[in-house]
């Protein structure tokens, strides 16, 4: 048990094959992770995110954020991102994520869920822009939501809460062999941020 009466179990992979998924439980106090909170909420250049699906311009209620090293640029489902400049707590934040890890990182893409109606479907982070089988960690503030893995091949599902202030790890081969989704839930009012701190390719950047 932790100070905040969490059982830590970082060394657990959840997954019963095929990836390594690591639920570190909080990394933040209550008060810290509230901080964190309302500090990206008001500092982050959050946008709608659009994407061009079936000759269709959608726009999500979900907002979206990135930032990096460098003006790394991708396209994704035909609309083009450049990562913007960190800020100050992201640094902080991802140096957290780093000394965790035992990796580093040279990007990281920020969602915000308002509230439980807005969620993300099932898809692998595995865009050609990011380097193959890199950890990628997640870090959550805010509302408590549920995550879920489920195997490609063998439909296995596996369910983690993540918590106000908590670290979620995905390395290895996950992105080859397991979706990940957050489902959407009537059960949930509050806002949530979560933020993701991947590696991209050194081909990614633009280059002017
Ligand atoms: O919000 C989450 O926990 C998941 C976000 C995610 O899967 C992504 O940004 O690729
Ligand atoms: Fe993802």
């Amino acid at each position: 048990m932790d100070l905040f009466g969490n059982t830590i179990n970082s060394n657990t992979n959840l997954l019963p094959y095929g990836g390594t998924v690591k639920y570190y439980g909080k990394l933040f106090s209550q008060i810290e992770a509230n901080q964190y909170f309302d500090v990206l909420w008001n500092t982050i250049n959050w946008k709608n995110d659009e994407a061009f699906i079936m000759g269709k311009h959608l726009i999500t209620k979900r907002k979206v954020a990135w930032y990096g090293d460098r003006e790394y640029s991708y396209t994704y489902s035909k609309a083009s991102k450049t990562a913007l400049p960190w800020t100050p707590e992201l640094l902080a934040i991802k140096k957290i994520a780093e000394e965790k890890t035992g990796t580093t990182f040279n990007s990281c893409l920020l969602n915000l869920y308002h509230n439980g109606d807005e969620g993300m479907a099932y898809h692998s982070d595995d865009e050609k822009a990011l380097a193959k089988n890199a950890t990628i960690a997640s870090i959550s503030f805010g509302a408590e939501r549920k995550f879920l893995l489920k195997h490609k091949q063998t439909k296995e599902t596996i369910g983690i809460l993540l918590a106000n202030g908590s670290l979620l790890v995905m390395a290895d081969e996950t992105q080859t062999n397991w979706l990940h989704r957050l489902p959407t839930t009537k059960k949930v009012s509050q806002p949530r941020i979560n933020l993701t701190f991947r590696t991209m390719n050194d081909t990614s950047y633009q280059t002017h």
